[in-house]
């Protein structure tokens, strides 16, 4: 039975749990400030695909320094992915990791895994690419969409072939769980695909505190603004060698909304961390798409301004929170 520890037991976090106990793996998740409710009850999931009021009862641990006596098979990582964050999340989940442990990435955005590549060089690292619309409503309570499936490979693509027998052991885990798995030889065109939805809906969404379709209907701009967003990630992509991500995506990932309209719009993730004044992943989805942009001379004037706009936010909730306002 393998032994998994999910670091970050929020929305994605408690789906995976979910998942992978019903693969029969033996599941912990590191949980903070949902603690002491999934201790004691567990997380209650109700989804649009599964149903409503599902109980799943992992083991629980306050943080990886109690997990470390185990070896664990899978570290997965379901927090939000914080690039430069002190302590860096490498070092908080090092107490768990063993040589034998695959590290995994279940986390939006681009160039996230160096720093995970870098703290445990010899281990698997796993990249993936996640479409689940799930939110943590309240301590271990979940509410989850429509969409359910996941992209996975090794980091980086050409990676020794015990790490891809990792990729492989992890899929089949995961469609013992029914959970919807497809494995690429590189996942990064997958990464960058993802990010022409998270780079123009997530901080578009967080800063005007609206789920995707209300935006749309917002006014007579909103639709052009999203497409300008998504247009220039793909120009980014392109200049970054993914000749496969062309304007077709972008357009396939502004039908997949246009499709649920009349039906209730959904909140991207960033959502609500910008409600509860929680640091957003700002670097990871447009952060490091920029950087690149600017290092292949790309222009991305729409871009740059919602950059702009989401790290005055982010700073000001930061300020907010010094200051004990929620
Ligand atoms: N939600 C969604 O619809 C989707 C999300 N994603 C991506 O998946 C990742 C996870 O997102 P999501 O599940 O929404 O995130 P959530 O905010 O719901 O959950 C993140 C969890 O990580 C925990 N965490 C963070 N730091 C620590 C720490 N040091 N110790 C213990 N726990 C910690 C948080 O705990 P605490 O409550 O204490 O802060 C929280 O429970 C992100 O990269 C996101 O972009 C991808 C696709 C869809
Ligand atoms: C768009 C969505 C819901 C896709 O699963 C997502 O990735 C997010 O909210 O961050």
């Amino acid at each position: 039975m393998p032994k998994i520890l999910l670091f970050g037991a929020g929305g994605v976090g408690s789906i995976y749990a979910y998942i992978l106990m019903q693969a029969g793996a033996s599941v912990t998740v590191v949980c903070r400030s949902n603690y002491e409710t999934v201790q004691e009850h567990g997380f209650t999931i109700n989804s649009a695909i599964w149903g409503q009021g599902i109980h799943v009862r992992p083991g629980v641990v306050r943080t990886p320094e109690e997990a470390k006596d185990v070896e664990w098979d899978f570290v997965i990582l379901c927090s939000k992915a914080m690039p430069g964050s002190k302590p860096s999340t490498a070092d908080i989940i090092r107490p768990a990791i063993s040589p034998r442990t695959a590290v995994v990435l279940c986390q939006n955005g681009i160039h996230i895994e160096d720093e995970y590549a870098s703290a445990f060089p010899n281990n698997a690292i796993i990249s993936t690419v996640i479409y689940l619309p799930v939110t943590q409503i309240a301590p271990g309570i979940i509410t989850h969409g429509h969409l359910e499936w996941i992209e996975v490979g090794t980091y980086p693509h050409n990676a020794p072939a015990a790490h891809k027998a990792k990729v492989v052991e992890l899929a089949e885990l995961f469609r013992a769980g029914n959970g919807t798995i497809h494995v690429y030889e590189d996942v990064q065109v997958c990464r960058w695909n993802k990010l022409i939805t998270n780079g123009s809906w997530n901080p578009i969404c967080a800063l005007s505190l609206s789920k995707d379709i209300d935006f749309l209907a917002s006014s007579p701009l909103s639709t052009s603004m999203i497409q300008s967003v998504m247009l220039e990630i793909v120009k980014i992509a392109q200049a970054a060698g993914y000749m496969d991500i062309t304007e077709k995506n972008a357009e396939t990932h502004l039908d997949r909304v246009l499709g649920r309209i009349p039906d209730k719009g959904v909140y991207p993730s960033m959502v609500a961390d910008a409600i509860h004044m929680r640091p957003m992943e700002i670097e990871a989805i447009v952060g490091n798409p920029l950087k690149v942009a600017r290092e292949k001379g790309v222009k991305t004037p729409t871009l740059d301004v919602v950059y702009a706009l989401i790290s005055a936010l982010d700073q000001a909730n930061a300020r907010r929170r010094a200051e004990g306002k929620s």
